[in-house]
């Protein structure tokens, strides 16, 4: 699904008004009809509703949700901005005091901020996708009262919370927190930055239908990733395949203290799909391996203790692709033998956790990593890569210049992981939760990626699928075990069950 900009969402409305055809007012009564339909299933008539309406055309929307929850027996009220109202808006005021007189009241001042009754719902629609800059002064007064009051009332932000900047960051400005957002059509960027997390609630995305033409023909360059991506770039197995079909993977993991890091990454990577599966670990890691899982294979370093020689038997036509990094640890010699690894294997490999450590140690390496491979970073090792930002845009535009700039795949890992890929695209992905924060859930992930290259697929489509399918597995795991008692290993055991359901 694409994830289209303020200005990008403008045009898709003129395009719909043009072409489907629709007039704009009719346009806006569907996008309402949508709001006070998805407020019908949730809440019943008893509970008095409070629009506040600004004077553009979310204020608009606002005014024609309190007519259509009248024309259902609600008790519904508009507190409205006044003055320099937008066509729409004068014809929404129009429609309800016509249909309904007395229902309008004005919003000059936060001493006119309504009383609200005991079970009354505050509905946001002061501003939308419209907003042009930080809103100050009195009106600033009224999204901090709409704030004080959350903790009493529901509040509901039609299209975006108040004082929310689609495409821009927020930080240290007045905005709305709402408990839900019903947002027309498409998720906004904004809703896919934890630093905005705080403000939109629950985000539930509602058609208006806006014209296909226009949704499936203007490029985006932000993508939320859905099943239907999910179904295209999927390769089921043929019937006559053999492990030598789905890939010998390498791992690369594990130092003293640390081979459960190598085990996870390796079980992972068998449930994930790779044909063969071989782990490089320091000798310490030999048993450990070996007893814990029988299906894969286990080559041990000269160093008991830390990895410092695994380039030595290592090519491209031996293993089909490398994960290294996790619990790898960041001696000298290990950072010595990843140099030598990097000069010496071509084909992309996943790189996450200690391997991004030594990196960020040695900023030249990034240049060596073959092109196409999947950077893995937390936002801690992010930042240590590649320093850190402002706020969460920036941060945002620096993922994606350093993908480009590298030729790699770079996940931002975090609610909504972020996906940078050489062409300057960018997708969110929506599935995991916040059990997976938890040690061992990025080891997880580095065995699923490395199973998705080693059994074909690019590296676009492995690391979109291999993100899908961990949090999905994650997902099942949290509604198996709740959030807390999940791990990694529970990550792991519903992989399964995130293939069959999950694509
Ligand atoms: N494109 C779509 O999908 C549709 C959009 N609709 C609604 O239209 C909205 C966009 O409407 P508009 O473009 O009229 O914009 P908005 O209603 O979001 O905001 C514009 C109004 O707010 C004022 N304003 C902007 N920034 C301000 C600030 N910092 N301080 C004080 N005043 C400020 C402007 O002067 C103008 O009056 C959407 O968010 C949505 O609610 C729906 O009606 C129909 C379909
Ligand atoms: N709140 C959350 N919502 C969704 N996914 C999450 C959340 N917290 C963590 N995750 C996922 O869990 C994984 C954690 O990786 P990482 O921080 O590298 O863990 P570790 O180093 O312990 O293995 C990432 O894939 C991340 O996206
Ligand atoms: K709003």
């Amino acid at each position: 699904m694409k994830i289209f900009s303020a200005a990008q969402i403008r045009e898709a409305d003129a395009y719909t008004i043009q072409h489907e055809p629709i007039s704009s007012v009719d346009l806006m009564e569907r996008a309402a009809a949508a709001c006070t339909g998805w407020i019908e299933d949730h809440f019943p008539p008893a509970h008095p509703v409070y629009i506040i309406c600004g004077k553009g055309n979310n204020g608009g929307d606002g005014l024609a949700i309190v007519r259509q929850l009248l024309e259902k027996g609600y008790e519904a009220n508009a507190w409205l901005l006044t003055g320099n109202a937008s066509a729409d808006n004068l014809a929404n005021q129009a429609r309800l005091e016509q249909r309904f007189p007395g229902h309008i009241h004005p919003l000059n001042d936060v001493q006119e901020f309504p009383a609200i009754a005991a079970d009354g719902i505050i509905i946001d629609a002061l501003f939308g996708t419209g907003l042009n800059k930080p809103v100050e002064g009195w009106l600033a007064g009224v999204i901090h009262r709409i704030n004080d009051l959350r903790t009493r009332h529901t509040v509901i932000a039609i299209d975006m919370p108040s004082g929310l900047q689609a495409d821009s960051s927020s930080l240290h400005t007045p905005v709305v927190q709402a408990h839900y957002t019903l947002s027309f059509e498409t998720y906004k960027l904004a809703f896919m930055l934890p630093e905005n997390a705080v403000f939109g609630g629950e985000i539930h995305v509602l058609p208006i239908g806006l014209h296909p033409d226009f949704l499936t023909q203007t490029p985006a360059r932000f993508h939320l990733t859905d099943q239907e991506t999910i179904r295209t770039i999927y390769q089921p197995r043929n019937p006559f395949g053999h492990k030598g079909t789905y890939g010998h993977a390498l791992l690369i993991a594990g130092s003293y203290g640390k081979i459960g890091a190598a085990l996870l990454a390796t079980r992972a990577c068998l449930r994930a799909g790779a044909g063969l599966v071989s782990a490089h670990v320091p000798g310490c890691g030999y048993e450990i391996m070996q007893l814990g899982e029988p299906a894969a294979m286990c080559v041990t370093d000269a160093d008991m203790q830390h990895s410092t020689h695994f380039h030595l038997d290592i090519n491209e036509a031996k293993y089909n692709s490398i994960g290294i990094g996790p619990g790898l640890g960041t001696h000298q010699q290990t950072a010595l033998a990843l140099e030598k690894l990097l000069d010496n294997y071509p084909l992309p490999m996943v790189l996450d956790a200690d391997a991004l450590n030594i990196i960020s140690v040695y900023p030249y390496l990034l240049y060596k990593i073959p092109k196409g491979s999947l950077l893995t970073p937390h936002p801690k090792e992010f930042e240590r890569l590649f320093g850190a930002t402002a706020n969460q845009f920036e941060r945002l535009d620096l993922l994606s210049r350093k993908s480009v700039e590298t030729g790699l795949y770079i996940l931002l890992k975090g609610r909504y992981s972020t996906i940078a890929c050489p062409d300057g695209s960018l997708y969110f992905n929506p599935t995991g939760n916040a059990g997976m924060a938890t040690g061992g859930s990025g080891d997880v992930l580095t065995g699923i990626l490395t199973a998705m290259l080693a059994q074909g697929y690019t590296p676009k489509a492995a690391i979109i699928l291999g993100v899908w399918l961990h949090g999905y597995a994650g997902d099942l795991a949290a509604a198996r075990l709740s959030q807390e008692a999940m791990t990694a290993g529970d990550i792991i055991h519903h992989l399964g069950d995130a293939f069959l359901q999950g694509i």
